[in-house]
């Protein structure tokens, strides 16, 4: 469960991004978030993932308070949390297989567990035929799946897409939307910022927007509200 609670963020620059934000997600919630180009969406996202800290205000994620935790706490909070982006940043000398092992190599699994869970995921995205392929063999739409695997590989209690299907043709980020729902299913909570009215007018879930660096609409099965 994800609590903010009068969050402020100013960058060094002196740009405020978020303005007083209050918000509660539930574990296993499905959330858009939208709102216009520099309204902070990606801030958002990246307080929670604590690649940015909030200049004021509480966050707490399953009962850490971000704004507390030790920065050698941060990679455990980061197990709890697979991270998606819109350029996929998947390693491109590596294989499939090892981009997806290489999450659970550095928190020291074991081999064999390893291989299970690699392929678990694999055949959650569909693409278990695909595991000996390096990312350039692939198509944009199976390297965000494949990105998608690495992100939930550490079965994380929250999954965040940052604009996941900015670089896909839509019949593609179709596909996607519908492997983040099937990754929901499980009970992960997805957290996704978009600008993709299709999506979000399609697979109707939670709608935060965002505009100016405040919550300026929170609708269950919200439609995405912007003419594009
Ligand atoms: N690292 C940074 N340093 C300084 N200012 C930043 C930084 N990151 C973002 N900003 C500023 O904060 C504001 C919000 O940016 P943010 O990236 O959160 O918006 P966004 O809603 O995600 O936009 P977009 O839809 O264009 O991705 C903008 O004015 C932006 O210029």
């Amino acid at each position: 469960m994800i609590a903010m609670k009068d969050v402020y963020k100013t960058y060094a620059n002196g740009v405020t991004a978020l303005n007083g934000v209050s918000v509660d997600i539930q574990q296993g919630e499905f959330v858009y978030i939208v709102g216009p180009s520099g309204a902070g969406k990606s801030t958002f996202i990246k307080l929670i993932y604590r690649e940015e800290k909030p200049s004021g205000g509480s966050i707490i994620i399953n009962d850490i308070n971000l704004a507390e935790i030790k920065e050698k706490k941060v990679p455990y909070l980061r197990r709890d949390i697979g991270v998606v982006f819109q350029d996929f940043k998947l390693l491109p000398k590596l294989t499939v297989y090892e981009n997806i092992a290489f999450a659970l190599e550095v928190i020291e699994e074991s081999p064999r567990n390893i291989r299970k869970r690699v392929m678990e995921v694999l055949e959650v995205v569909g693409l278990k035929n695909k595991a000996r392929f390096t990312p350039n063999e692939l198509s944009g739409g199976e390297q965000q799946r494949i990105s998608i695997a690495r992100a939930i590989v550490n079965h994380p209690k929250i999954v965040i897409a940052d604009e996941p299907t900015g670089n896909l043709d839509p019949d593609t980020s179709l596909d996607i939307l519908r492997t983040l729902e099937s990754v929901n299913d499980s009970g992960t909570t997805i957290i996704m910022a978009t600008h993709s009215k299709e999506i979000v007018n399609r697979f109707k879930k939670r709608v935060i927007a965002i505009e100016d660096g405040i919550i300026a609409r929170d609708e269950q099965r919200g439609e995405y509200g912007y003419e594009v």
